[in-house]
């Protein structure tokens, strides 16, 4: 599990910590960790240019060059905003013979200190002139420049890094966007850091919390899933979802709706009937994919919404809650409820996403007391309760139709296993990105591909 934390509670901390340690301590820190990892990426290259912008990030910058030439690498630097540059930086690194140019050119690596933690829109202009006649690999200082340090939002020309080192703690940036690979360098923060704003979960913590039978287990110990999906027009749907949800855990899958010929033929295991009144108990639903948006499926969320347990809502059911309010007034408040939207579902239920995401899934969550998992290349899950776990994709394989009816019934699977359910949205999401790397390694998928690959994503999570 890797906690993320917000700029302003870094600076917060990062304020009372500089209270107590020597001035420009803490750069100088920063910026040693930064020529450690510079030097690593050399390899054997002799040349590094820094890109240096008006604030600290600069600093950080040209401080990593003081140490980098003081190990003898030629060391040149263009200052983006010559009249505001950090002045220390600047006379430490030409003390040790640091070069300021003009364009850099020849060099072996570039470091990114346009812009860090003050970093508002996309690159400005000359910044994104200088990086785009970049051939050299980029180590951006503390985050890729031209990317939102809270929100991971690109609206613009950016930095691309190789690595980028950063200071203290993760910030929202490090999971939610492209940054290469991250080096934490530690300076003296943790004490000062409290619990963190954002979590990432980790492949052991998904390992730990998935469901697995012990020896007292039968088939109804383990939660029974309830999957009320699929039409006459959308059987796939049904299809996929069920059989996520087979795949996901051990025990009892039972099918409810117009696609069980579909389902019992693909999954004799199901257990289907034609009408989620007379399907049986379940601990948990998942309602919505391929399901329509008529009176009939209007019936069958109602149905669902009143039973009491655990409910993960997805796309049709979505659309439903969003287009006749009066449904939200089934719903046992107290029992937990999953709304799985991707964008365009979201702006049904709630207004644009916009560009930051957590905080539209913190907003969603809070106002229909849901937990909301926000779909996406990076996966926003948000509790009512104001916990946030994210989850960024190695990869793009899973946008194709019918992968997010395949993450239903793994969610499903989960909340009828008794997750919590915040905690059952991160698992769900994880697995789901991991089979569908698994199964693409390199070439698109449909989703029965990224269905049939779950089983090897629980394995590779599961401890040995
Ligand atoms: N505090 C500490 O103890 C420590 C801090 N540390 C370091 O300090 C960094 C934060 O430094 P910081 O706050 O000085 O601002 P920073 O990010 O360098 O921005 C500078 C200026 O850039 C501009 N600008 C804005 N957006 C832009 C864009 N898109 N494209 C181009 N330019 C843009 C904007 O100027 P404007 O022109 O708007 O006035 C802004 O004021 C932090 O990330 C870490 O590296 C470490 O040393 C550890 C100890
Ligand atoms: N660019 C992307 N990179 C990685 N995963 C993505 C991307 N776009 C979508 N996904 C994932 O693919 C799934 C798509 O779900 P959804 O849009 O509901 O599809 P469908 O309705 O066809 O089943 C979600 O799990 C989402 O997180
Ligand atoms: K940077």
């Amino acid at each position: 599990m890797r906690g993320l934390w917000t700029t302003d509670r870094v600076r917060a901390a990062e304020e009372r910590v500089m209270a107590v340690v020597p001035a420009g301590a803490l750069m100088r820190r920063a910026a040693f960790g930064v020529a450690v990892v510079a030097a690593e990426l050399l390899a054997g290259g002799r040349r590094v240019g820094l890109l240096v912008g008006a604030g600290n990030n600069g600093g950080d910058a040209l401080w990593a060059g003081y140490y980098l030439r003081k190990r003898g690498v030629a060391v040149s630097a263009v200052l983006l905003t010559p009249d505001r540059v950090h002045a220390e930086g600047l006379a430490a690194f030409r003390r040790v013979g640091g070069r300021v140019v003009d364009r850099l050119a020849d060099v072996d690596l570039v470091i990114d200190g346009i812009v860090g933690l003050s970093a508002r829109g996309p690159l400005r202009p000359d910044a994104a002139e200088h990086v785009a006649h970049l051939d050299a690999p980029v180590l951006s200082v503390d985050l890729p420049s031209g990317i939102d340090p809270d929100t991971g939002a690109t609206s613009g020309p950016a930095v691309r890094a190789h690595t980028t080192v950063t200071f203290g703690c993760l910030k929202p940036v490090h999971a939610l966007a492209d940054c290469g690979d991250v080096r934490l360098v530690d300076i003296g923060l943790a004490g000062e850091l409290h619990g963190p704003d954002l979590v990432e979960l980790d492949v052991a913590d998904v390992g730990l919390a998935w469901p697995v039978p012990g020896p007292e287990d039968d088939k109804y110990t383990q939660g029974v899933t309830g999957i009320a999906a699929g039409s006459a027009t959308y059987p796939g749907a049904a299809v996929l979802a069920a059989g996520a949800a087979l795949l996901s855990t051990s025990g009892l899958v039972r099918y409810a709706g117009a696609a069980a010929e579909g389902v019992r033929a693909r999954w004799p295991e199901a257990v289907c009937t034609g009408s989620v009144t007379d399907a049986g108990r379940v601990q948990a639903w998942v309602v919505g994919p391929g399901l329509g948006t008529g009176l009939g499926a209007e019936a069958v969320l109602r149905t669902v919404l009143e039973a009491g347990v655990p409910v993960c809502a997805d796309a049709d059911a979505i659309t439903m809650l969003a287009n006749n309010p009066d449904l939200w007034d089934a719903r046992d408040p107290d029992t937990p409820l999953v709304l799985t939207p991707h964008d365009r579902e979201y702006e049904r239920l709630a207004g644009p996403v916009g560009d930051d995401r957590v905080t539209a899934a913190r907003k969603a969550a809070e106002r229909f007391n849901a937990v909301v998992l926000l779909k996406g290349h990076a996966t926003v899950v948000a509790g009512p309760d104001g916990r946030v776990l994210v989850n960024r994709a190695r990869s793009s394989w899973a946008a194709t139709a019918g992968s997010g009816d395949v993450l239903s019934g793994v969610l499903g699977s989960l909340l009828a296993a008794g997750l919590d359910p915040v905690l059952a949205a991160g698992c769900a999401a994880k697995v789901h990105v991991l089979a569908a790397e698994l199964a693409a390694d390199g070439a698109p998928i449909p989703a029965t591909s990224l269905l049939g690959a779950i089983p090897d994503a629980i394995r590779a999570v599961r401890p040995l």
